[in-house]
């Protein structure tokens, strides 16, 4: 396989957003008069959008409740919105990547799960340094990871066959999203999950620095 293109999941992967999207998850829960969680669980709430994130942090008897999640989602739209650059950071390591894949010429991508409106945000403020020839987030009527759907569209946005592409993602629906696909699927150790849930879900490598993307696109160049 040729590999002429990477494709990154946001959340986990490029960017540490554990600590803002926890605050704002558990600010959100306090207003509806729920009970808030550790940051840390935040790791398996996050991953399949902010719906699902409320479905799994929310009371069991409150989860199925269609207007309790609906009014959790929207209150954390409107306090993300304030707080989405408080404490979020790049990885240690995804600069040097980033930078080689651009002197290299190597199209990058974005595929994620977060709200699209957010997903740009993040990308425009913290990753305008680089090239990203796509960037898509959750969108209204598109199937969300792991459908591939998203990966398709963003493979022909890089003007590439999926087959060409390495996916790097932190969670089993980024390994499922890829393989779906037909892409190379790369775990990072960095992440929000375990790397066992990578390698369970279909990882063909995991990368315990960013870098190490690099050794996988030279020896499939
Ligand atoms: O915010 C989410 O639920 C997931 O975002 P990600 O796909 O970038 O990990």
């Amino acid at each position: 396989m040729q590999l002429r293109g990477v494709l990154f999941d946001l959340d986990g992967t490029l960017l540490d957003t554990l600590e803002d999207i926890g605050r704002s998850a558990n600010q959100a829960l306090q207003e509806g008069g729920f009970p808030s969680h550790p940051i840390a669980s935040y790791r398996h709430f996050i991953g399949d959008g902010v719906a699902v994130l409320f479905r799994r942090a929310l009371p069991p008897e409150a989860a199925g409740d269609l207007q309790a999640v609906e009014g959790c989602v929207q209150a954390f739209g409107r306090l993300y919105d304030a707080g989405w650059r408080t404490a979020t950071r790049l990885y240690p390591g995804i600069a040097e990547l980033l930078d080689a894949l651009r002197s290299r010429s190597i199209p990058a991508g974005v595929l994620s799960n977060k709200p699209d409106v957010f997903t740009r945000k993040c990308v425009e403020y913290y990753l305008a340094a680089w090239p990203f020839s796509v960037v898509l987030g959750q969108r209204e009527g598109v199937a969300r990871k792991p459908d591939p759907a998203g990966a398709f569209e963003a493979a022909e946005s890089m003007g590439l066959a999926p087959s060409e592409i390495l996916y790097l993602g932190d969670t089993s629906v980024d390994m499922m999203t890829a393989r779906r696909a037909g892409m190379l699927a790369v775990g990072a150790a960095w992440g929000f999950r375990p790397i066992e849930e990578l390698r369970a879900h279909g990882a063909s490598a995991i990368v315990a620095a960013p870098i190490e993307v690099l050794d996988i696109l030279d020896v499939n160049a």
